[in-house]
């Protein structure tokens, strides 16, 4: 399929004031999981253009890559590239005169690249936040306890962040890890965010299959909070923490990009960066991981304010102000953005749910029940009648953090059908967020009074009316739906101007729809008892053993790993475990020998 025939363009000419004279807009980027976005939004917060495309899914295949997932960082730019230059032939054909003001990113989280700045040649595909390849580097840090990183990071030891991803590219890709070693001048990791910025500030490469090179090298706050390496009260890198993850890789603070508030101007688009007249010259001015920006999107100013977003994942977030409030209910403590480099840096609660929308795409791809995503709810039945669904494809995130658990469909008969694994799945991610949402009030004492939402799910009013049943608060749907890449757009405009204050954006917000609760109570605990009950169930599936016999081939087969076995004693407690336990085992099979032997012999 060509590119063009691949992106979906649309224009609102509605919303379009200006019709005859030049209108000024604000860009912003959303870069999804699922999908990549170019939109640009109009001084009162409408969209008045936008394309987007779906993402290439890569699952690489064979028994020793379950779980991976990847995407191709150069497919990402491009469509980035593509999805602009639709929105501005929209614009064009339908003879509307603009000029772009700001550009802002956001990004899926935690998915990291690695690339060579000389050349522009990503290293390796970029590991997708969701791959669980490293679930055995987060458990031999963690060394038996996931939470020993928490008080400086405010996150548990899981493959999800993206230190781990960092310590899986150098031990697998040797050109990487050569460069880290002879050149580390030209060795660049970044999230998405940074990933396109550089694109975005950079100039071609001549080098084939390759980005751009030169660019700026910048991440910003939110982003920064989710890979393992930041000490987010001190908002900067912490090589302790770099060397706790990566060890026995001496990976420097310079391959990691400079961290940066989350709403200023970074750097302008350049000439032939874009390949498109009219977003050259551009300042880019606001960078936010997904979820922060959907945060930011629904002004969620204000402490105890929240949202949660239903698209792949799904990630329910609350501003907790300038407090960083500790989890002890599984869940993130995290940054939600910083506006303007002197202003405060904002803290957030998040629970991180690893599949909701990919459950649907699952039914769609893989079972093949339905054919579409909004078929899930004309095909569910009215009830569970029992059936209940945990999509723990990847092992659970929060608030549970069980790399072992697996997905699993429970309470089956013989009289349930397609349409009770439809209503199943969109139940789980509906208990999910419940999971969350009573976490936070643990964590915080905040009982949330209603739930904004947004993402691809909340299109789903079954499974609006369930969320709003199951944790009993009204759930409320903003006006503008696209409410992550208008997060990332307001923190762009904030800077150079287009918006005054968070005020004014406060203003543009408003309800389209509220889902209000009306289940009894009584039901609402028989459900609730059902879902504990099947969690209960995916539990304890993958053996933990499985990742020690990993760890000691891969060590055995390469000197390199070898090596920091033998020089730091701490940094494979796992592998030590094992050698141990083999000693161990020698020592009394030979005992037992000869306690044999003797009794024998008397
Ligand atoms: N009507 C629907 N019912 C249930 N899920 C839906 C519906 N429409 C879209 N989705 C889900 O929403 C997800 C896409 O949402 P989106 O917010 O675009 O995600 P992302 O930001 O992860 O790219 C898909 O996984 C899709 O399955
Ligand atoms: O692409 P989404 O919307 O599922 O978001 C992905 C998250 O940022 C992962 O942390």
């Amino acid at each position: 399929m060509s590119p063009s025939t691949r992106a979906t363009t649309k224009i609102d000419l509605d919303v379009i004031e200006n019709k005859e004279g030049k209108n000024a807009f604000v860009g912003s980027v959303d870069q999804g999981t699922s999908s990549t976005r170019f939109l640009v939004f109009t001084k009162k917060g409408e969209i008045a253009a936008w394309s987007q495309m779906e993402q290439t899914q890569t699952f690489p295949s064979g028994e020793d890559k379950v779980g991976w997932h990847e995407h191709d960082p150069l497919e990402i730019w491009n469509d980035v590239k593509q999805c602009m230059s639709e929105v501005d032939r929209i614009l064009e054909t339908n003879n509307i005169q603009f000029e772009i003001e700001a550009i802002g990113i956001t990004n899926q989280r935690e998915t990291t690249v690695a690339w060579n700045a000389k050349t522009g040649t990503p290293y390796y595909n970029a590991i997708v936040w969701d791959d669980t390849r490293t679930n055995h580097i987060a458990s031999q840090v963690a060394a038996g306890d996931p939470d020993r990183l928490r008080e400086k990071t405010g996150l548990p030891l899981a493959s999800y962040f993206a230190g781990t991803k960092v310590k899986w590219l150098l031990e697998n890709v040797s050109e990487l890890q050569k460069d880290l070693k002879e050149k580390p001048e030209e060795v660049r990791f970044g999230t998405i965010d940074t990933w396109l910025l550089y694109q975005y500030t950079g100039s071609p490469s001549t080098a084939k299959g390759a980005g751009n090179i030169n660019g700026l090298f910048l991440t910003d706050v939110s982003n920064a909070s989710r890979w393992l390496f930041c000490d987010i009260e001190k908002v900067e890198w912490d090589q302790e923490l770099v060397n706790a993850v990566c060890s026995p890789y001496q990976v420097p603070l310079s391959v990691l990009p400079e961290i940066r508030s989350s709403s200023e101007v970074y750097g302008k688009t350049t000439k032939d960066a874009t390949g498109v007249g009219t977003m050259e010259g551009v300042p880019v001015a606001g960078i936010l991981g997904d979820q922060q920006a959907a945060l930011f999107g629904q002004t969620a100013f204000q402490p105890g304010e929240a949202k949660n977003t239903y698209g792949t994942g799904m990630f329910l977030m609350m501003n907790t102000g300038t407090k960083l409030v500790p989890s002890n209910h599984g869940l993130l403590t995290t940054i939600g953005y910083q506006i303007g480099a002197d202003g405060p840096v904002t803290y957030a609660l998040e629970g991180s749910v690893s599949h909701s929308g990919s459950t649907i795409q699952w039914l769609r791809d893989q079972l093949q029940i339905i054919d579409d995503a909004p078929e899930s709810e004309t095909l569910a039945t009215e009830h569970n009648d029992g059936l209940y669904f945990v999509p723990a494809f990847a092992g659970l995130f929060a608030p549970h953090w069980r790399a072992d658990a697996r997905a699993c469909i429970v309470g089956m008969t013989a009289s349930h059908h397609k349409g009770h694994v439809c209503r199943a799945a969109l139940e789980a991610v509906a208990y999910q967020a419940k999971e969350v949402f009573d976490a936070i009030y643990k964590d915080s004492n905040v009982l949330l009074k209603n739930l904004k939402v947004n993402g691809g799910g909340t299109n789903n009013k079954l499974l609006m009316q369930f969320q709003a049943d199951i944790i009993n608060v009204p759930v409320i749907t903003p006006h503008i739906m696209e409410t992550t890449a208008m997060g990332a757009a307001f923190a762009a405009g904030l800077a150079v101007g287009f918006w005054k204050d968070t005020d004014e954006i406060k203003a543009l917000w408003s309800v389209a729809s509220t889902f209000t609760p009306s289940m009894k109570e009584v039901d609402r605990a028989k459900n609730c008892y059902g879902w504990q009950k099947a969690i209960s169930k995916s539990l304890d599936w993958i053996e933990e053993e499985d990742y020690d016999e990993d760890d000691f081939y891969d060590a055995q087969d390469k000197s390199f790993d070898m090596s920091f076995f033998a020089a730091d004693s701490d940094a494979n407690p796992r592998l030590r475990n094992a050698v141990s336990s083999i000693v161990l085992i020698a020592l009394g099979v030979g005992a037992g020998f000869l306690l044999g032997k003797n009794s024998r012999q008397k």
